[in-house]
């Protein structure tokens, strides 16, 4: 089984200005060459507003850093009259390599479907973005002890009639919603219990190859100081982190979990 390089993806949200995301993403390109070890074992990604991509294109593009970047949503159309709405060729035009797909604040608060979330992940992967496709359940689910079964039916969802080959080099975010943004970190157990469950689920719709490629994240209330007991888990290849990735040096210490 070939190693996965682990993943560290910062979801700003609605957060920082252009001027500013030159600034953090400058920021923690330094912070992460001073620290004693060098990154390249770990995938750094940012994931801005739109309106900050071209921004931040230009800062890694001029001093060549190793940071990838991102957006946090796309349109599932390929363009024309969708007032609004960014493509998944626009990003690419911008040098993004991933793009955040069905989290649960576009669910919830745009009534995003699984459907939907599986027409963008199949247009993502047509224009060679790797979509970040969140799922995970909310508290009641979770009180009802249903998280397996409801977080594994929006993985299916997401990936309905994508092959083998495209899910592969796909990324699954398991973002509990009770956690997200609200301190309550789920437990190392908590998140490998999920992203077990969904690395099964894979290689029950795929083959076990391909559910030992694809990186799964954990996603809600990490910090530097709980990320290396979630990392310890087998199941869990990085974090998508929102709060703490706003602040370089919080985020860099993050990169750097293992010290
Ligand atoms: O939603 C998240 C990342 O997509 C998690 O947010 P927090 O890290 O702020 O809890």
């Amino acid at each position: 089984m070939m190693a996965r390089t682990p993943l560290m993806a910062g979801n700003w949200k609605m957060n920082l200005n252009h001027l500013e995301a030159n600034q953090l993403v400058q920021k923690l390109a330094w912070t992460l060459k001073d620290m004693k070890h060098d990154y390249a074992d770990v995938e750094v990604v940012v994931c801005p507003p739109f309106t900050d991509l071209r921004t931040v294109q230009t800062v890694v593009d001029a001093d060549k850093l190793e940071i990838g970047y991102g957006a946090q949503d796309m349109s599932a159309h390929d363009g024309g009259a969708y007032t609004g709405e960014i493509s998944a060729s626009m990003l690419t035009a911008l040098g993004c390599t991933y793009v955040v797909l069905g989290h649960s604040e576009r669910r919830e608060y745009h009534d995003e479907s699984d459907e939907l979330v599986n027409a963008k992940t199949v247009k993502a992967i047509a224009a060679g973005l790797t979509p970040i496709v969140c799922v995970g359940e909310g508290l009641d689910i979770r009180k009802a002890g249903d998280q397996v079964a409801y977080t594994l039916a929006q993985v299916e969802g997401a990936l309905k009639d994508i092959k083998a080959e495209n899910v592969e080099n796909l990324v699954i975010a398991y973002e509990p919603v009770w956690a997200i943004g609200t301190g309550e970190v789920a437990t190392p157990a908590d998140a490998q219990e999920v992203c077990g469950a969904i690395r099964e689920k894979i290689a029950e719709l795929y083959d076990q190859e391909t559910a030992d490629a694809v990186r799964i994240l954990y996603g809600g209330s990490v910090k530097s100081d709980n990320i290396a007991d979630i990392m310890a888990e087998k199941d869990v290849d990085g974090a998508l982190v929102g709060g703490a990735a706003l602040k370089a040096d919080e985020f860099a210490k993050i990169v750097r979990f293992k010290g």
